[in-house]
Protein backbone atom coordinates (compact mmCIF):
# COMPACT_ATOMS: atom_id res chain seq x y z
CA UNK A 1 0.00 0.00 0.00
CA UNK A 2 1.31 3.52 -1.35
CA UNK A 3 -0.17 6.50 0.07
CA UNK A 4 1.25 9.91 -1.21
CA UNK A 5 -0.56 13.23 0.51
CA UNK A 6 -0.53 16.63 -0.65
CA UNK A 7 3.03 16.20 -2.10
CA UNK A 8 4.63 19.26 -3.32
CA UNK A 9 8.22 20.02 -4.79
CA UNK A 10 9.76 23.04 -6.64
CA UNK A 11 13.11 23.96 -7.70
CA UNK A 12 15.01 26.79 -7.99
CA UNK A 13 17.53 27.29 -10.92
CA UNK A 14 20.17 29.95 -11.83
CA UNK A 15 20.99 32.60 -9.29
CA UNK A 16 20.21 36.21 -8.19
CA UNK A 17 18.15 38.02 -11.32
CA UNK A 18 18.60 34.48 -13.18
CA UNK A 19 16.94 32.68 -10.49
CA UNK A 20 13.73 30.96 -11.75
CA UNK A 21 10.87 28.78 -9.45
CA UNK A 22 9.18 25.61 -11.37
CA UNK A 23 6.81 24.08 -9.67
CA UNK A 24 7.19 20.68 -10.52
CA UNK A 25 4.47 18.79 -8.35
CA UNK A 26 1.80 21.36 -6.44
CA UNK A 27 -0.41 19.13 -4.19
CA UNK A 28 -0.44 15.26 -5.34
CA UNK A 29 -2.14 12.90 -3.61
CA UNK A 30 -2.07 9.37 -4.69
CA UNK A 31 -3.32 5.93 -2.94
CA UNK A 32 -2.53 2.56 -4.04
CA UNK A 33 -3.63 -0.38 -2.94
CA UNK A 34 -2.10 -3.97 -2.96
CA UNK A 35 -2.70 -6.21 -5.31
CA UNK A 36 -3.78 -3.42 -7.84
CA UNK A 37 -2.05 -1.12 -10.40
CA UNK A 38 -2.37 1.91 -10.52
CA UNK A 39 -1.44 4.87 -13.59
CA UNK A 40 0.06 7.81 -12.68
CA UNK A 41 -1.17 9.74 -16.20
CA UNK A 42 -0.04 12.90 -17.43
CA UNK A 43 1.37 14.77 -19.80
CA UNK A 44 4.81 16.21 -20.76
CA UNK A 45 6.29 17.79 -17.73
CA UNK A 46 3.52 17.32 -15.50
CA UNK A 47 5.46 16.25 -12.45
CA UNK A 48 5.21 12.18 -12.77
CA UNK A 49 8.97 11.47 -12.14
CA UNK A 50 9.36 14.11 -9.09
CA UNK A 51 6.45 12.59 -8.04
CA UNK A 52 7.98 9.13 -8.22
CA UNK A 53 11.06 10.24 -6.82
CA UNK A 54 10.36 11.53 -3.67
CA UNK A 55 8.30 8.00 -3.07
CA UNK A 56 11.78 6.61 -3.70
CA UNK A 57 13.13 9.34 -1.25
CA UNK A 58 15.45 10.22 -3.94
CA UNK A 59 14.39 14.32 -4.35
CA UNK A 60 13.30 15.58 -0.81
CA UNK A 61 9.25 16.96 -0.80
CA UNK A 62 8.92 20.57 0.35
CA UNK A 63 6.05 19.24 1.90
CA UNK A 64 3.48 16.63 2.08
CA UNK A 65 3.50 13.10 3.96
CA UNK A 66 4.64 9.75 1.98
CA UNK A 67 3.64 6.06 3.65
CA UNK A 68 4.59 2.68 2.21
CA UNK A 69 2.55 -0.01 4.09
CA UNK A 70 2.21 2.32 6.97
CA UNK A 71 5.71 3.45 7.28
CA UNK A 72 6.67 6.97 7.09
CA UNK A 73 9.55 8.14 4.87
CA UNK A 74 10.27 11.13 6.94
CA UNK A 75 11.10 8.48 10.22
CA UNK A 76 12.46 5.83 8.53
CA UNK A 77 13.92 6.35 5.10
CA UNK A 78 15.27 2.51 5.03
CA UNK A 79 11.97 0.61 5.78
CA UNK A 80 10.30 2.29 3.09
CA UNK A 81 13.49 1.37 0.80
CA UNK A 82 13.51 -2.22 2.32
CA UNK A 83 9.06 -2.32 0.81
CA UNK A 84 10.17 -0.91 -2.46
CA UNK A 85 11.14 -2.57 -5.81
CA UNK A 86 12.10 0.23 -8.30
CA UNK A 87 12.19 0.43 -11.83
CA UNK A 88 13.64 3.80 -12.77
CA UNK A 89 15.18 2.82 -16.62
CA UNK A 90 17.05 0.12 -17.94
CA UNK A 91 20.21 1.21 -17.36
CA UNK A 92 22.87 1.33 -14.31
CA UNK A 93 23.71 -2.29 -14.91
CA UNK A 94 27.23 -3.45 -14.69
CA UNK A 95 27.82 -4.36 -18.31
CA UNK A 96 30.18 -7.23 -17.46
CA UNK A 97 28.66 -8.95 -15.05
CA UNK A 98 26.00 -11.34 -16.44
CA UNK A 99 22.23 -10.54 -15.60
CA UNK A 100 22.06 -13.19 -12.95
CA UNK A 101 25.34 -11.77 -11.33
CA UNK A 102 23.79 -8.09 -11.68
CA UNK A 103 20.75 -9.37 -9.88
CA UNK A 104 22.09 -11.66 -7.73
CA UNK A 105 24.21 -8.42 -6.74
CA UNK A 106 20.95 -6.47 -5.83
CA UNK A 107 19.80 -8.91 -3.59
CA UNK A 108 22.90 -9.01 -1.38
CA UNK A 109 22.43 -4.67 -1.41
CA UNK A 110 19.09 -5.11 0.25
CA UNK A 111 20.75 -7.74 2.54
CA UNK A 112 18.99 -11.34 0.73
CA UNK A 113 21.24 -14.15 1.64
CA UNK A 114 22.93 -15.36 -1.47
CA UNK A 115 20.96 -18.64 -1.82
CA UNK A 116 17.71 -17.02 -1.46
CA UNK A 117 19.00 -14.20 -4.19
CA UNK A 118 20.04 -17.33 -6.39
CA UNK A 119 16.39 -18.87 -5.97
CA UNK A 120 14.74 -15.64 -6.88
CA UNK A 121 16.60 -14.99 -9.61
CA UNK A 122 15.78 -18.23 -11.25
CA UNK A 123 12.24 -17.80 -10.72
CA UNK A 124 12.34 -14.33 -11.85
CA UNK A 125 14.11 -15.48 -15.05
CA UNK A 126 11.13 -17.94 -15.68
CA UNK A 127 8.42 -15.20 -15.11
CA UNK A 128 10.31 -12.49 -17.12
CA UNK A 129 10.99 -15.29 -19.25
CA UNK A 130 14.20 -13.96 -19.54
CA UNK A 131 16.11 -17.24 -18.97
CA UNK A 132 18.64 -17.80 -21.65
CA UNK A 133 19.47 -14.36 -20.85
CA UNK A 134 20.81 -15.05 -17.22
CA UNK A 135 24.46 -16.16 -18.17
CA UNK A 136 25.08 -13.49 -20.27
CA UNK A 137 26.76 -10.03 -19.89
CA UNK A 138 24.80 -7.36 -19.97
CA UNK A 139 27.21 -5.47 -22.25
CA UNK A 140 25.18 -5.15 -25.65
CA UNK A 141 21.84 -5.86 -24.40
CA UNK A 142 18.71 -5.14 -26.13
CA UNK A 143 16.65 -2.53 -24.64
CA UNK A 144 13.85 -5.13 -23.53
CA UNK A 145 16.57 -7.30 -22.41
CA UNK A 146 17.78 -4.54 -20.41
CA UNK A 147 14.75 -3.70 -19.18
CA UNK A 148 13.75 -7.21 -17.75
CA UNK A 149 17.24 -7.61 -16.29
CA UNK A 150 16.46 -4.04 -14.50
CA UNK A 151 13.21 -5.24 -13.87
CA UNK A 152 14.35 -8.69 -11.89
CA UNK A 153 16.96 -6.66 -10.17
CA UNK A 154 14.18 -4.30 -8.96
CA UNK A 155 12.58 -6.98 -7.83
CA UNK A 156 15.27 -10.04 -6.05
CA UNK A 157 14.13 -8.63 -2.46
CA UNK A 158 10.59 -9.70 -2.74
CA UNK A 159 9.19 -6.19 -2.16
CA UNK A 160 5.57 -5.68 -1.49
CA UNK A 161 5.42 -2.55 -3.45
CA UNK A 162 6.74 -1.85 -7.12
CA UNK A 163 7.07 1.43 -8.83
CA UNK A 164 8.05 2.11 -12.40
CA UNK A 165 8.98 5.31 -14.20
CA UNK A 166 7.61 4.95 -17.62
CA UNK A 167 8.49 1.59 -17.86
CA UNK A 168 7.55 0.91 -21.60
CA UNK A 169 9.93 3.56 -22.63
CA UNK A 170 11.84 2.39 -25.65
CA UNK A 171 10.27 -1.00 -26.19
CA UNK A 172 9.50 -2.69 -28.81
CA UNK A 173 5.33 -4.37 -28.96
CA UNK A 174 6.97 -7.82 -27.84
CA UNK A 175 8.99 -6.56 -24.97
CA UNK A 176 5.86 -4.05 -24.22
CA UNK A 177 3.42 -7.27 -23.69
CA UNK A 178 6.42 -8.88 -21.98
CA UNK A 179 6.23 -6.41 -19.12
CA UNK A 180 2.58 -5.93 -19.11
CA UNK A 181 1.99 -9.71 -18.67
CA UNK A 182 4.81 -9.72 -15.49
CA UNK A 183 2.66 -7.18 -14.03
CA UNK A 184 -0.25 -8.93 -14.36
CA UNK A 185 1.00 -11.71 -12.69
CA UNK A 186 2.59 -10.50 -10.10
CA UNK A 187 -0.68 -8.21 -9.21
CA UNK A 188 -3.04 -11.35 -9.57
CA UNK A 189 -0.79 -14.02 -8.27
CA UNK A 190 1.39 -12.26 -5.57
CA UNK A 191 -0.67 -9.13 -4.44
CA UNK A 192 1.90 -6.74 -5.15
CA UNK A 193 0.67 -3.02 -5.45
CA UNK A 194 1.92 -1.32 -8.17
CA UNK A 195 1.83 2.16 -9.51
CA UNK A 196 3.74 3.05 -12.48
CA UNK A 197 3.99 6.51 -14.63
CA UNK A 198 3.46 6.98 -17.94
CA UNK A 199 1.82 9.04 -20.63
CA UNK A 200 0.45 6.42 -22.77
CA UNK A 201 -3.36 5.81 -23.08
CA UNK A 202 -2.98 2.30 -24.67
CA UNK A 203 -0.81 1.69 -21.55
CA UNK A 204 -3.08 2.61 -19.27
CA UNK A 205 -6.60 1.01 -20.57
CA UNK A 206 -4.91 -2.25 -20.92
CA UNK A 207 -3.11 -2.53 -17.44
CA UNK A 208 -4.36 -0.40 -15.05
CA UNK A 209 -7.09 -1.16 -12.23
CA UNK A 210 -6.86 2.45 -10.65
CA UNK A 211 -5.83 5.79 -12.62
CA UNK A 212 -4.57 9.55 -11.30
CA UNK A 213 -4.64 11.78 -13.62
CA UNK A 214 -1.90 14.43 -13.30
CA UNK A 215 -1.02 18.23 -14.98
CA UNK A 216 1.14 20.99 -13.99
CA UNK A 217 2.03 18.83 -10.80
CA UNK A 218 -1.81 18.95 -9.43
CA UNK A 219 -4.02 15.90 -8.97
CA UNK A 220 -6.85 16.83 -11.56
CA UNK A 221 -8.92 13.29 -11.60
CA UNK A 222 -9.07 9.77 -10.28
CA UNK A 223 -10.29 6.31 -10.78
CA UNK A 224 -11.35 3.84 -13.25
CA UNK A 225 -10.94 4.26 -16.51
CA UNK A 226 -14.48 3.81 -17.08
CA UNK A 227 -15.11 6.35 -14.45
CA UNK A 228 -12.90 8.79 -16.16
CA UNK A 229 -14.31 8.52 -19.21
CA UNK A 230 -17.60 9.13 -17.07
CA UNK A 231 -16.13 12.29 -15.58
CA UNK A 232 -14.97 13.94 -18.68
CA UNK A 233 -18.34 13.09 -20.75
CA UNK A 234 -16.57 11.27 -23.40
CA UNK A 235 -16.58 7.27 -24.41
CA UNK A 236 -13.21 7.85 -25.93
CA UNK A 237 -10.46 7.66 -23.13
CA UNK A 238 -8.23 9.60 -24.96
CA UNK A 239 -10.59 12.28 -25.49
CA UNK A 240 -11.34 12.14 -21.32
CA UNK A 241 -7.78 12.73 -20.76
CA UNK A 242 -7.34 15.93 -22.42
CA UNK A 243 -10.42 17.01 -21.66
CA UNK A 244 -9.16 16.13 -17.74
CA UNK A 245 -5.58 17.61 -17.97
CA UNK A 246 -6.15 20.21 -20.28
CA UNK A 247 -9.75 21.20 -19.68
CA UNK A 248 -12.34 22.51 -22.88
CA UNK A 249 -9.70 25.02 -24.37
CA UNK A 250 -6.65 22.20 -24.53
CA UNK A 251 -4.44 24.28 -22.69
CA UNK A 252 -2.91 22.42 -19.53
CA UNK A 253 -4.59 22.93 -16.07
N1 LIG B 1 16.03 18.91 -10.99
C1 LIG B 1 15.20 19.77 -11.56
N2 LIG B 1 15.53 21.06 -11.68
C2 LIG B 1 14.69 21.96 -12.24
N3 LIG B 1 13.49 21.66 -12.74
C3 LIG B 1 13.11 20.38 -12.67
C4 LIG B 1 13.93 19.36 -12.09
N4 LIG B 1 13.27 18.17 -12.16
C5 LIG B 1 12.10 18.44 -12.76
N5 LIG B 1 12.00 19.75 -13.07
C6 LIG B 1 10.85 20.42 -13.72
O1 LIG B 1 9.67 20.00 -13.05
C7 LIG B 1 8.61 19.80 -13.98
C8 LIG B 1 8.09 18.37 -13.85
O2 LIG B 1 9.09 17.48 -14.36
P1 LIG B 1 8.93 15.89 -14.30
O3 LIG B 1 10.15 15.31 -14.92
O4 LIG B 1 8.57 15.48 -12.95
O5 LIG B 1 7.67 15.67 -15.27
P2 LIG B 1 7.12 14.36 -16.00
O6 LIG B 1 5.64 14.37 -15.81
O7 LIG B 1 7.86 13.16 -15.53
O8 LIG B 1 7.47 14.69 -17.51
P3 LIG B 1 7.84 13.74 -18.78
O9 LIG B 1 6.59 12.96 -19.12
O10 LIG B 1 8.18 14.76 -19.84
O11 LIG B 1 9.01 12.88 -18.38
C9 LIG B 1 9.18 20.12 -15.35
O12 LIG B 1 8.83 21.44 -15.68
C10 LIG B 1 10.68 19.99 -15.16
O13 LIG B 1 11.39 20.84 -16.05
Amino acid sequence: MIAMDDLRKQFTTGRGRQARTVVAVDGLTLHARDGAITGLLGPNGAGKTTSLRMLVGLVTPDSGTIRVDGVDLGDDPQGVRARLGVLSDARGLYPRLTARENIVYHGHLHGVADEVAQARCEHLGRLLEMESLLDRRTDGFSQGERMKTALARALVHDPDNIVLDEPTNGLDVVATRALREALRVLRDETGKCIVFSTHIMQEVERLCDRVVVVARGKHVADGTVASLCEQAGSDDFEDAFVRLAFGAEGHAR
